[in-house]
């Protein structure tokens, strides 16, 4: 399939790219790595007439770690990320989740703010981000704000981002504890049918701290404060997960579609979730 015609602007600096941003209003969208606008265009689901390539901008590549303050750059790879030896030792649940992004060719070109800045409900960052409570930095016409990944959903493809703002960042603290991201799909290089991300920290045997979140298993990726709630003070053992897989399915709204009906994708939402708590657990 063939695209319907547009315009290629490829700004050196990030106030070129809002100027023209600003310019052509409706008309403009910016390209990050491609992997999910140019499908979308080439399936005429998707028209822009004038689009702006983020590529040649040096401001928003690169990663960043400050003690325990990472930042990374919007235009940084998933293959960016599972690459980074620094990152993986202080974040490993990010390589985690990355590795299950489709395929290496996808990865050398799908960029982090793409994946969050999309949307889409099955793009596995979103929910990623959320269980690390990271921070959203934007910049538009009225300057920078930052929006948490915890407030920036509101619907399928629907954000807290304005259409003439830019994602530049993301930010957050480097997890403590132990980690899992969980992914159930139809084969590899697919979206998810179901996945969760878990972080757990450990005091003894209790769990001290639990953030769950889960991916494509709502219109927009969910954070589930109960689920977390449901083990902490907890030994993490079979009541205690099984009252956390409850709380977290309360949170859930999943819709039938290609990947199966409701009562499939919750069935594997219940397995997922208690794969990923139990994983962490063991690490924490
Ligand atoms: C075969 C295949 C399988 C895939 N499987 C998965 C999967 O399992 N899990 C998964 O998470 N993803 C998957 N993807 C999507 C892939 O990870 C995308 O690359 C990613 O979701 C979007 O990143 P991108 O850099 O390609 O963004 P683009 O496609 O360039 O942009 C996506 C959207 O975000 C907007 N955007 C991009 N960057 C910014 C920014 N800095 N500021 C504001 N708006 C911005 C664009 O305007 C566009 O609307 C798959 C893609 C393919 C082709």
């Amino acid at each position: 399939m063939i695209p319907a015609a547009f315009e290629y602007h490829r700004p050196g600096d990030l106030p070129s790219a809002l100027a023209l941003l600003r310019e052509h209003g409706d008309d403009a969208r910016v390209i990050a790595g491609g992997h999910s606008l140019i499908p979308m265009m080439k399936l005429r689901m998707a028209e822009v007439p004038h689009l702006i390539d983020l590529q040649a901008i040096k401001a928003l590549r690169g990663i960043t770690i400050d003690g325990t303050r990472v930042t990374l750059g919007a235009m940084v790879t998933q293959h960016e990320v599972i690459d980074s030896d620094a990152l993986m030792s202080l974040a490993p649940i990010l390589g985690e989740a990355a590795l299950q992004i489709a395929d290496p060719q996808v990865r050398y070109m799908g960029t982090i703010g793409g994946n969050v800045a999309n949307g889409d409900p099955g793009n596995d960052m979103p929910g990623l981000m959320q269980c690390l409570d990271a921070t959203f930095h934007l910049e538009g016409p009225e300057g920078t704000r930052s929006v948490l990944a915890r407030a920036f959903y509101d619907s399928a493809y629907m954000t807290a981002r304005s259409d003439d703002e830019i994602l530049t960042a993301i930010s957050f603290e480097a997890p403590k504890g132990g980690f899992a991201y969980e992914k159930q799909k139809r084969k590899i290089g697919d979206y998810a049918t179901a996945a969760a991300a878990v972080m757990l920290t450990r005091e003894g045997d209790t769990c001290a701290a639990a953030s769950i979140a889960m991916t494509n298993l709502s219109d927009v990726p969910v954070w589930s404060a109960a689920a977390g709630a449901a083990l902490v003070g907890t030994d993490v053992g079979a009541e205690a997960v099984s009252a956390a897989v409850d709380a977290a399915l309360a949170d859930i709204d999943p819709t039938e579609d290609n990947r199966g009906p409701v009562a499939f994708k919750r069935h594997v939402a219940a397995i997922i979730i208690a794969r990923a708590i139990t994983r962490a657990w063991g690490r924490a």
